[in-house]
């Protein structure tokens, strides 16, 4: 399957092969899909105003040639006329040229934007970015992935195109005046030259792409501990970790370092090459000339008329020496897009394994019958990503629409993990699995321990992700959402934040307790009242009075519940119970029917 493929890949070095090939250009698919896509555009226009560029900076070339003859002469009528031309030519390729910069710039822009479109389109998908966390072997930093690499490797991209698109036409062209001046000798010995030295060059440039994506990855690891630490900070602080944690962050950046200095000591002989290859192409345009002069070949000209054609060919000849030794300088920025083309396309391959492999599981699941029961578990075998360890074996449960179930267990025995894979986060290791019941407020919805709360204002909070992901849930009441906010215990908030629809400068994950987001997450369920919760220790930062009356409110509301906690108090609230041993073992029993607070209404 996809996925096998994707590893094996995976391991190997990456380098400048069919592999980067086929890779490079899945990734131009992506920025040019069509003939006439934007980009596409961009790069016609790129190409016509590089062309028009390339005419003018024939001419400004041949200019002091021009100047020679005119001055040799003492004809200050030309000299006048020729002024105003070269003042002319001059206007018109800065022109030129801040325009292909600017164009330049754009392709860079638009290619970006593309690029990472495409890829959050996949990484959002049906959970992916989950996916690709657990996943293993995972693919590592998918951030720095998506953000870092796709803005370097379009940054090279934006620079490189004008030149890529020019130099086939410009080789062509000035081989072609060249030979008029030297014989086809003179552009010959210029290509051999260029043989060389790209041979050499390429023989210098093969290390350095797996260092340079072993760079990138430790860039990504360095970031993420900076990170981590922010997104920590109280924590840390509360267990005084500054000093471990400086070491840590330290040896990621040593890390880091020895890389960079590894790149750097290969890379001076790269450029060593390149700067020698460059010196030596301006001393070269002379020696194709001097052969037809000591051959005799222009034995007839006058001083003046053989000074114009020196220069005149000395600029032609170093233009192509320059046309040779920028498809030189290309193969570094080739040797950047490579490494930036393995970690992006890396990520984009297993993000598109993921979605193969859930769509077939979406194909499987459409082939079981539905029945009364709304979830269905029949001979699940549950093992985490990457583990043998059986957490829960062979397990057969069916929950159906008013039969509220417990999950209770020891630590680590597998409770979430039952969640997880209701939620098709995890597949489970062998069984069938199906919920027949949408996601969402009028199916199911899932509050984990630690709700996630994105940003946005308090009105957002409570009726997320309503809007985006259900535009057609009609208009948003607010008495309701005031309603909520009473239930869960929260009216306080309401001045906090100046009213429910202020802008709020604060991170709520940040600011708000652990007790109050797991409120403010209970305030959501009862905005979006769906018919069936799944909790997952969702009260367990509130005290056993204030879960009771979270609870009574889900009663009250209607809703079926599937919970996993610790505490007695929550077991007047449902029917059933699934008791997680050790080894995978499970035990399911009806529990006594009791009173629980709710029931009357
Ligand atoms: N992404 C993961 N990759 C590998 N192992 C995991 C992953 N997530 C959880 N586990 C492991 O799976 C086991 C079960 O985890 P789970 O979260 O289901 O436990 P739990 O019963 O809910 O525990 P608790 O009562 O502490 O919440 C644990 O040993 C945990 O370390």
């Amino acid at each position: 399957m996809g996925m096998r493929n994707f590893r094996a890949e995976k391991g190997d070095r990456p380098r400048l092969d069919r592999l980067f090939l086929r890779r490079f250009l899945t990734l131009q698919s992506v920025l040019f899909p069509r003939w006439m896509s934007e980009n596409v555009l961009m790069l016609l226009t790129l190409l016509v105003v590089a062309l028009t560029g390339q005419l003018v900076v024939y001419q400004v070339g041949i200019l002091p040639s021009q100047f020679y003859g005119v001055l040799a002469n003492r004809d200050p009528s030309g000299f006048r006329r020729l002024a105003v031309l070269a003042v002319m030519l001059i206007l018109a390729i800065s022109l030129l040229r801040s325009v292909e910069q600017y164009i330049g710039k754009l392709v860079y822009v638009n290619c970006r934007k593309v690029m990472t479109e495409h890829l959050h389109k996949l990484y959002f998908t049906k959970q992916v970015y989950y996916t690709l966390s657990t996943e293993r072997p995972h693919v590592d930093n998918p951030d720095q992935r998506m953000t870092q690499d796709v803005e370097r490797l379009c940054r090279e991209l934006g620079t490189v195109a004008s030149k890529l698109l020019i130099t086939p036409f410009t080789l062509v062209y000035y081989s072609y005046q060249c030979a008029i001046s030297t014989g086809w000798m003179g552009p010959l010995s210029i290509f051999g030259y260029f043989v060389i030295g790209s041979l050499l060059n390429r023989l210098l440039m093969g290390p350095l792409i797996p260092k340079l994506v072993q760079q990138e990855k430790l860039e990504g690891d360095f970031r993420f501990k900076h990170v981590e630490i922010r997104v920590n900070a109280e924590a840390a602080a509360f267990t005084r970790a500054g000093l471990v944690e400086h070491s840590r962050t330290a040896q990621r950046l040593q890390n880091l370092i020895s890389v960079q200095k590894d790149l750097m000591n290969q890379e001076l002989w790269l450029y060593f090459g390149t700067n020698l290859f460059d010196y030596l192409g301006g001393i070269l345009s002379y020696m194709v000339i001097a052969v037809p002069i000591f051959a005799g070949v222009y034995r007839d000209l006058s001083a003046a008329e053989l000074s114009e054609l020196i220069s005149k060919n000395a600029f032609v000849s170093i233009y192509l020496v320059n046309c040779f030794s920028q498809i030189i300088d290309l193969s570094s920025s080739l040797c950047d897009v490579a490494g930036y083309t393995h970690r992006i396309a890396e990520l984009d391959e297993a993000m598109r394994c993921i979605l193969q492999g859930q769509k077939d599981e979406d194909e499987e699941a459409k082939e079981l019958q539905p029945c009364d029961a709304v979830f269905v578990l029949e001979d699940v075998t549950i093992t985490a990503p990457g583990s043998d360890c059986t957490l829960v074996r062979n397990l057969n449960v069916h929950v159906r629409e008013g039969s509220n179930l417990l999950i209770t267990g020891e630590t680590g025995s597998g409770k979430s993990s039952i969640l997880r894979v209701l939620a098709r986060l995890w597949k489970p290791k062998r069984g069938h699995v199906c919920v027949f019941t949408p996601f969402g407020p009028r199916g199911v919805l899932f509050l984990p321990q630690k709700p996630f709360l994105s940003d946005g204002t308090l009105r957002e909070q409570v009726i997320y992700p309503l809007k985006e992901v259900f535009p057609n849930s009609g208009q948003v009441d607010d008495d309701r959402i005031l309603r909520s906010l009473e239930m869960s215990g929260l009216t306080c908030l309401l001045s906090r934040t100046g009213g429910l629809d202020h802008k709020v400068e604060w991170k709520w994950s940040e600011i708000l307790s652990p007790g109050e987001m797991q409120r403010l997450a209970f305030s959501r369920l009862f905005y979006l009242q769906p018919k069936y919760a799944v909790l997952d220790e969702s009260s367990s930062a509130l005290s056993e009075d204030a879960e009771i009356e979270l609870y009574t409110c889900c009663r009250q509301l209607g809703m079926t519940l599937i919970s996993v906690g610790h505490r007695r108090s929550i077991k007047n609230f449902h029917d059933l119970e699934l008791k997680l041993g050790p080894d995978g073992q499970w035990d399911l029993k009806r529990l006594p029917k009791q009173h629980a607070p709710g029931d009357d209404q």
